[in-house]
């Protein structure tokens, strides 16, 4: 059974196509990351999915159950960390996290809790003296209340610096292996890569791709460059190196000495045998893939999409 499924999920505001016959299945005990960029539609869907915004068309489920008919039972086991903090000014940390426990009727340490974000020695000040990371942590500790069988999770990595980031995708790495299904969002590819098992790219209210990270990599064309230093470079072994069934290119930079540089998919020490089967020395050699953003661009803008997303 799917941890969420959206079903041909279309959602209107007035005049403002946000979402637009929206399918996709998130698997139980799969770190899936939702991503787009700003005003793509990933805060309305995971309104959606918890039922704080109604479908003007199509069909949600979370944990096998109807995301409109079930959404309290839905919610007791669902950790949100919404997108916007809304602490309570005048409340303390563990203040909050008792609030948390209380009403998802789990049993809790609030000290434990804030252990596990980097926020104990906070735990009686007042939030309205947090700063935005030590807000972002104080929500996050609440999400993880009663151990949800379900995280979501709308770009957790704002206000946090890149140690608070790292600290952030190993809690979501733990609470997976715990046996958790993540589902998060975020406009940064980076953030993903290290934790998610398949990424979804939404534009414009419309899934555009949806595959593990590796596997946006290899669909964006130019995926891998293959730079062979050579002592030498002829007509004959550059055919050679173009017929290889993974190679989609093949040129020549530079006299003394030539690099050839290939565009392959595949085996790049195929292309390397294919160089030294006619004799060419190989003085060195690099592979330089595809960055990210390479990737996120290539699915999200106009200008990306020459770079032929496949
Ligand atoms: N309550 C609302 N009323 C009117 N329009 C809305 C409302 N909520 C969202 N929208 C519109 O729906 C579209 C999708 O917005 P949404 O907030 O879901 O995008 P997002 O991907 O979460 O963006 P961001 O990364 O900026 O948070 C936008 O055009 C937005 O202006």
């Amino acid at each position: 059974m799917p941890a969420i499924t959206v079903d041909e999920l279309t959602k209107r505001f007035g005049q403002t196509l946000a979402l637009e016959d929206l399918s996709f299945e998130v698997e139980e005990g799969e770190v899936f990351g939702f991503l787009g960029p700003n005003g793509a539609g990933k805060s309305t869907t995971i309104n959606v999915i918890l039922d704080f915004a109604r479908p003007t068309a199509g069909e949600v489920s979370v944990l096998g159950m109807d995301a409109q008919h079930n959404s309290r039972e839905i919610r007791r086991r669902t950790g949100v960390l919404p997108e916007g903090v809304e602490l309570y000014d005048r409340l303390t940390a563990r203040q909050h996290l008792e609030f948390a426990i209380e009403s998802k009727d789990a049993d809790e340490d609030p000290e434990t809790l804030l252990e596990r974000v980097g926020l104990v020695d906070a735990i009686d000040r007042k939030a309205g003296g947090y700063s935005k990371g030590m807000a972002q942590r104080l929500m996050l500790a609440m999400a993880l209340v009663g151990e949800p069988d379900l995280l979501i999770l709308d770009e957790p990595s704002t206000g946090l610096d890149p140690n608070g980031a790292r600290e952030m995708r190993e809690i979501v790495r733990e609470e997976n292996e715990r046996g958790a299904t993540v589902f998060f969002s975020s406009h940064i590819m980076e953030q993903v890569e290290a934790v998610c098992d398949r990424v979804g790219i939404l534009r414009d209210g419309r899934m555009v791709a949806e595959d593990s990270v590796e596997g946006l990599r290899d669909s964006v064309e130019g995926g891998t460059t293959l730079r062979v230093t050579v002592d030498r470079i002829d007509d004959d072994a550059l055919q050679a190196v173009r017929s290889l069934p993974d190679v989609s290119d093949a040129t020549v930079e530079g006299r003394e000495p030539p690099t050839v540089v290939v565009t392959v998919d595949g085996s790049k020490t195929a292309v390397l045998s294919a160089l030294e089967d006619r004799g060419i020395e190989i003085r060195d050699f690099e592979t330089t893939e595809a960055s990210l953003e390479d990737v996120f661009q290539s699915y999200t803008t106009d200008a990306g999409t020459e770079v032929h997303a496949r």
